[in-house]
């Protein structure tokens, strides 16, 4: 029987058939603001407040305070307390780049995970984490052996990934190597904003709905209106394939 580890977003664990595969490590890529890493801060969050699962956040691209605003402004209130007692554990930028050489501080960090109990992490993003690779073998090589020292510290991973076109490859295909699942997070221009969609792409092991359904952000996070596929809202114009 496959573990599931759940979200606690609305919609979402529906129709991920019930969650996220415990142990793996999955891709949400989108554009720019299209919720990537308000989905990672909801994603830790709730595994603290609702299932009593501790979550590590690491942010290449913010630091603690940043973090902590931005989950306090979507409605995440607590977050400060449980970072506060170690429910929650941030390394953010100032951490991360602390050594020169920046493969030495994810060593550090990843003895630091192996001493704990930690069920949740998000990687917010793989697209800065990436940057710090001089070549694509030695980036190839370093990932599998992140992710692999994840899975062995029974971690379900979201990293985040940030993606100019909407559809369906990264630039560097890293789906097809290293990770267990994948969601893209779509957001198309209205007249008067923008309209949401969610994706679940792939998600190893498990039987998920692969239609695109719509979701919304608002205070609160995110939730995903599994009863109704995108595709028989979406005008012509607006479908993103
Ligand atoms: N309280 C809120 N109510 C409604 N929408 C919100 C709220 N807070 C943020 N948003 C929306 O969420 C979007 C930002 O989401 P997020 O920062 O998760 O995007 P992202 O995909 O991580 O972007 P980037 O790659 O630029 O970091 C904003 O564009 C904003 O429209």
């Amino acid at each position: 029987m496959i573990e599931l580890t759940k979200t606690g977003i609305d919609g979402l664990d529906q129709i991920l058939n019930g969650g996220i595969v415990k142990n793996s490590t999955t891709l949400v890529s989108g554009n720019p603001g299209a919720g990537k890493s308000i989905l990672g801060l909801q994603y830790i969050y709730n595994g603290v407040e609702m299932f009593d699962e501790k979550g590590i956040y690491l942010s290449f691209e913010e630091n603690e305070k940043d973090i902590r605003e931005a989950a306090e402004s979507i409605g995440f209130e607590n977050w400060a307390d449980h970072v506060e007692n170690g429910d929650i554990k941030v390394f953010d930028k100032q951490v991360l780049l602390r050594e020169n050489d920046f493969t030495s501080s994810l060593d550090l960090l990843l003895d630091d995970i192996q001493d704990d109990d930690y069920q949740r992490m998000v990687l917010d993003s793989l697209t800065m984490f990436q940057l710090f690779f001089e070549n694509e073998q030695e980036k190839r090589t370093y990932l599998l052996k992140f992710t692999d020292i994840l899975r062995k510290n029974e971690l379900t991973t979201l990293m985040t990934n940030e993606q100019g076109a909407v559809f369906p490859d990264t630039d560097i295909g890293l789906e097809n190597y290293l990770t267990d699942g994948n969601i893209y997070l779509i957001q198309t221009p209205t007249e008067s904003g923008v309209n949401r969609y969610v994706w679940v792409a792939k998600m190893r092991k498990q039987n998920i709905e692969t239609d695109i359904f719509p979701m919304e952000i608002e205070h609160g996070g995110i939730t995903v209106h599994q009863n109704a596929s995108a595709f028989s809202m979406m005008s012509e114009d607006e479908s993103p394939i």
